[in-house]
This record gives C-alpha cells, structure tokens and sequence, in this order.
C-alpha cells in the first residue's frame, strides 16, 4: 500500500487489514512516498517523519513492514518505480497494491500506467466522499473491495493538530504522541 501517510491515520490501517483479510495476503508492504510530486512540497513533512509514523503505527501487527524504496530513490515518487523496486527485492512474490477510492479514479493519469497492470494486481478500496470505480481500467488487473467506512483524512488530522483539537483516535496512539514530540502540523495550512 503506497502513501503519503502525512500521518498514517486508522482509514490506511483498516483498508490494509481488510484487503489483506479479504485476499488472503501473507503481507502487507506499506511503502511511504519519497516526493509525492502531485503534493505542494512545502506542505509535505520529511519522508523519514513518514516514514518513522508508519514504523510505529504498524509494528504491533506481525503481517504489517514498511518499505524504504520510495523514501530512499532520489526524485518524485512514481509507482512503476516502486513496483519495479518491490519486483526486484521480492522476485517470487505476487504483488497487488491497496489504493483508496480517490486515488484508483486518478491512475489513467499516473506515469506510464500502462506497464502499471504487467507489475502488480490492483485493489481498490471504498472510502467516504469518493465513488469506487474500475470504468476505464483493464478488468483483469483490478479488484474492488468494499471495507468499513472510516471518514479520516491525513489533511483532516493535520488540521485539527494546527487548530488545537484533538486526533485521539483518529491515529494510532503512538502516532499522536510522536506529532507532540516533533511538533509537526503546528501551523495551518495555508
Ligand atoms: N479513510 C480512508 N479509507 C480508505 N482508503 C484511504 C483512506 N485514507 C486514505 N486512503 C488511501 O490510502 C492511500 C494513501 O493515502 P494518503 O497517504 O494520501 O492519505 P490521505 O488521507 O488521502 O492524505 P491527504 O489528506 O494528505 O491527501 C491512498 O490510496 C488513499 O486513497
Ligand atoms: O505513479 C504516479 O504517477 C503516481 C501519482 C500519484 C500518486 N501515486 C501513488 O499513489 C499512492 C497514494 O498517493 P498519495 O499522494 O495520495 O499519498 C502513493 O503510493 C503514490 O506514490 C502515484
């Protein structure tokens, strides 16, 4: 499952264990992105502040690792180039990755999709506010699956931590104590 997780919030953890459940997957690879280039990079915390958040949110589940290949490749973040990476370290796995809703609707636009459907099997997730749709996309390549409902964004966290509410229970425990630590999301976005 590749994302910003700017943080990693309940709504990313539920989708993985889900779909992990539903597919029957041994593993759920979650693979922070280095420069997510469609995100304003002036509001994106540094990858390893992801990248530690996704560490402690996902350590108590034994079928939950975290993948550096994003954080460490140098330049924006494209998913053919994470998969190609995933493909390279992991050359007897099958590969299926997890995307929300909002994020399946935008592929026919992501950087050379059409090697995206030879690398891995794609599963699209429901999430509130957005409509799960594979029109347009190969059949064969993607599997939509319907998943508890958790109306959490990572912009929405951040927002309340700028804004002095609290995001309890929105995020693992171990994620709000680390966004106190570091002090991050302090200002509102502009
Ligand atoms: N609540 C949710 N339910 C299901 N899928 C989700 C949910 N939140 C995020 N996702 C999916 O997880 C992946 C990573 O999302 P991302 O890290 O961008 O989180 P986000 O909450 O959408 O962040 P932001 O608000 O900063 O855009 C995407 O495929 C996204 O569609
Ligand atoms: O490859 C692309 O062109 C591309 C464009 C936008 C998003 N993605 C990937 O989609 C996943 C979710 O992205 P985001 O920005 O919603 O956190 C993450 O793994 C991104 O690298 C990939």
């Amino acid at each position: 499952m590749g994302g910003t997780f700017d943080p990693i919030h309940h709504g990313h953890l539920v989708a993985a264990s889900e779909a992990a459940h539903l597919l029957d997957l041994d593993e759920v690879v979650f693979v922070p992105t280095g420069q997510p280039y469609r995100k304003d990079a002036a509001e994106v915390s540094a990858p390893e502040h992801r990248y530690l958040m996704t560490v402690v949110a996902t350590a108590s589940n034994p079928r939950f690792t975290v993948s550096r290949v994003d954080v460490d490749r140098p330049g924006p973040t494209y998913t053919r180039d994470t998969l190609r990476d995933l493909r390279r370290l992991r050359p007897d796995d099958e590969l299926f990755f997890i995307t929300g809703a909002d994020a399946l609707g935008q592929i026919l636009s992501w950087k050379g999709v059409d090697e995206l459907w030879e690398l891995a099997h794609f599963v699209g997730v429901t999430r509130p506010g957005h409509d799960l749709t594979d029109s347009g996309l190969p059949q064969d390549k993607v599997t939509l699956l319907e998943v508890p409902a958790m109306a959490i964004s990572s912009t929405d966290c951040r927002e309340r931590t700028a804004a002095g509410e609290p995001v309890w229970y929105l995020v693992p425990d171990g994620i709000v104590q680390y966004i106190h630590k570091y002090a991050l999301y302090q200002e509102e976005t502009p």
